[in-house]
């Protein structure tokens, strides 16, 4: 049975959620699932903007059929070539063998390579500011290559001010129920999530989405669908807001991250006395992670909310615990920037934790590597509490 959500009389979202994958990308763990948005317009022409994941093709069908009720399509308008929301595009064209697919250049290729079937006689290829008019409504394009692929657009409806923002302002988590973020708590229970997908698809690629936040922002934008999570009809600039600060990779908060890697307790335990001694300081934001129990994904969203990150790790094997060394590249490939950064290390006999974190950590940009790192020989003896007092000093000066 179908089960469709009306944005406005004549838009329909289409979408539905997927609750047992248990990694998107086969690399991020989504326990609150995954939404895969698309929908429908009925104007004096039928539009379909995106498909879906493989997973929800059944829903997806059924609801597509629904809100058509028996017309034909008329275009689809493919604004990430992704498989999470391409998968069932190729469905599409076989039960809709009239629809123009409404696609840029750089999407024409990837959609060839996809499918059998060749786009090249359906395709309409936009280039960025064309419009499109389907009766009512009428469209235009902005190109917005790397806000996760290459071949990335929006679609903005230039008569209802809806913004169709592909994985811009997508977020991990199924729909329960509730499509509108206005309908759900979204700062509470689901700003978290929509920071870690920022952050883990998307974070990279912070030049690219400020570009596309320039041609955006001047829209009048009244509703904003995504290609994941809630739709937002109010507050945008809330939203967007955030969009700005994570893509500029500013710190959204004045706050304390420490993550260890510890094998047998002695470093996390330095990691304690660090947060208990800023706590004595009065830093109230402290969040603490073990590198081995906590997946980097959370870690490295973290690294986008706080402003000042503590790395403290065992020596393993002549190197960095490597749950820890991990994490740090992982944070270096997604672009992290412009923090304030302390190291504690620890080790038995060769202690070289501190000078390998200090490698990758100088490799990313404008990172600030607070002086006096601490060293521990194994536990944390009663001479080492001052310098783990002086290090709260200098994170809690600087907050
Ligand atoms: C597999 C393994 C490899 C290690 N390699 C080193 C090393 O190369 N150099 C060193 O100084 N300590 C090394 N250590 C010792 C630990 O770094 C050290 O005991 C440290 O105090 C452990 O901290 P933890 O209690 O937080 O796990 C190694 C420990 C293990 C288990």
């Amino acid at each position: 049975m179908y089960c469709v959500k009306k944005i406005k009389d004549d838009l329909f979202w289409v979408g539905g959620s997927d609750r047992r994958l248990a990694l998107f990308e086969n690399a991020y763990p989504i326990p609150r699932g995954i939404s895969y948005n698309s929908y429908v317009l009925l104007d004096e022409k039928t539009v379909l903007f995106d498909t879906v994941d493989r997973a929800i093709t059944g829903q997806f069908i059924e609801n597509v059929e629904a809100v058509l009720d028996g017309r034909n399509l008329d275009y689809i308008v493919v604004n990430h070539m992704e498989p999470d929301h391409c998968a069932t595009l190729g469905e599409i064209v076989r039960r809709y063998p009239d629809v123009k697919v409404v696609c840029n250049a750089k999407t024409v290729p990837i959609i060839n390579q996809f499918y059998e079937f060749s786009v090249d006689s359906r395709a309409i290829v936009i280039k960025e500011g064309d419009t499109l008019n389907t009766g009512k409504h009428t469209f235009t394009f902005y190109l917005a290559p790397m806000v996760h692929w290459p071949e990335v657009m929006v679609t903005y409806d230039m008569t209802d001010k809806i913004l169709f923002s592909a994985d811009a302002f997508g977020t991990f988590g199924a729909m329960n129920g509730n499509l509108f973020a206005d309908e759900v708590n979204f700062e509470r229970d689901w700003l978290d999530d929509a920071r870690r997908y920022y952050s883990n698809i998307v974070g990279k690629y912070g030049p690219s989405v400020q570009t596309l936040l320039k041609k955006v922002t001047p829209l009048d934008i009244q509703i904003l669908c995504p290609l994941h999570g809630p739709v937002w009809r109010s507050d945008i600039c809330w939203y967007v807001e955030k969009y700005q600060t994570w893509s500029s990779y500013a710190p959204e908060e004045q706050a304390v991250m420490i993550a260890y890697g510890s094998i047998y307790g002695n470093t996390e335990n330095a990691a304690n006395i660090l947060a208990s001694r800023l706590a004595e300081h009065g830093v109230r934001n402290i969040a603490m992670y073990d590198v081995s129990v906590t997946h980097p994904s959370v870690i490295i969203s973290e690294a986008f909310r706080c402003s000042h990150l503590v790395f403290a790790s065992a020596t393993y094997n002549g190197g960095v615990f490597s749950s820890m060394e991990h994490l740090l590249l992982d944070m270096k490939s997604h672009n992290v920037q412009n923090r304030t950064v302390a190291l504690m290390e620890n080790g038995s006999w060769g202690v070289l934790a501190g000078k390998k974190m200090t490698e990758i950590i100088s490799e990313m940009k404008n990172m600030t590597i607070l002086d006096n790192m601490i060293t521990i020989k194994s536990s944390v003896k009663e001479d080492q509490l001052a310098d783990i007092t002086a290090m709260a000093d200098a994170i809690a000066q600087t907050l």
